[in-house]
């Protein structure tokens, strides 16, 4: 059973896929980590990221590796662990950057569809950008988040509290999102996408949301 999750930076993502996949004994794999991972193994070789020709040239080096396991979640880069590295706002502010060039999604839809094959699990939430798409978009059950601009920023103002100030994080949220959706489109719902706007629901009530959409979906395929 392969769920599919987009939507907009800060709309809950990880965090409602990961609870989501826990529930229903899944498991869960993030997308934006692979590109964010991407990034850092740009950044540590030197690549020049604003060249697309030296960032297509650094694809094959990519050695990735990422726990789909919802309580055992790490990413790694060759023997480095980067799980926290990749969060740091100096990866965030680049990672669009390296998220627009066609080798590099090429390459990584590849390594996603290859995750969700071997998934000894009876499901996988896979969540992301382009996942009910381009990546995944046979899957049964497809999920837009979202929740508005202001309620996204104050989530992710308060999960990285007291690191960075407020309006700055607000700037790189906005940023981000206008540059990824040159590239994709993830704020309107494709046919078939079931949006679930989390502004006014509390965190529980929207990991429920997507358990019951799943559970739906698994009850109509059997019949
Ligand atoms: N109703 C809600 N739905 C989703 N997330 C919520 C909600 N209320 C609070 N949050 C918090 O907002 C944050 C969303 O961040 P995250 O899951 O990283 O989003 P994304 O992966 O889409 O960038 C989390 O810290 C989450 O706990
Ligand atoms: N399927 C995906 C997932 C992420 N991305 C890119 O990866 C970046 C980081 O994704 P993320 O999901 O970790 O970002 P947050 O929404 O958690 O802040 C995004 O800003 C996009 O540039 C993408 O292009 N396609």
């Amino acid at each position: 059973m392969i769920v599919a999750i987009d939507g907009p930076a800060g709309s809950g993502k990880s965090s409602v896929s990961k609870a989501a996949a826990r529930e229903l004994g899944f498991a869960y794999q993030d997308t934006g980590a692979a590109y964010r991972a991407f990034a850092w193994y740009c950044v540590e070789q030197g690549v020049d990221l604003h060249n697309p020709d030296d960032v297509t040239d650094a694809v094959p080096g990519f050695d990735y590796a990422i726990g789909t396991d919802p309580d055992r979640y790490y990413v790694r880069v060759g023997r480095h662990d980067v799980t926290d590295d990749i969060r740091e706002p100096r990866i965030s502010a680049v990672v669009s950057a390296i998220a627009r060039v066609p080798a590099v999604r090429e390459r990584l839809t590849a390594i996603f569809r290859e995750i969700m094959a071997s998934t000894e699990r009876p499901g996988i939430i896979t969540e992301g950008r382009d996942i009910t798409t381009v990546v995944a978009p046979e899957a049964p059950a497809r999920i837009l988040l979202t929740a508005d601009e202001d309620v996204r920023m104050s989530r992710r103002s308060a999960e990285l509290a007291g690191t960075q100030p407020e309006h700055l994080v607000a700037e790189q949220l906005g940023a981000r999102d206008r540059l990824d959706s040159q590239v994709v489109d993830f704020m309107s719902a494709a046919d078939g996408v079931v949006t679930i706007d989390s502004t006014h629901l509390t965190f529980d009530e929207t990991v429920r949301a997507v358990t019951d959409l799943v559970r739906a979906t698994m009850a109509t395929d059997r019949n």
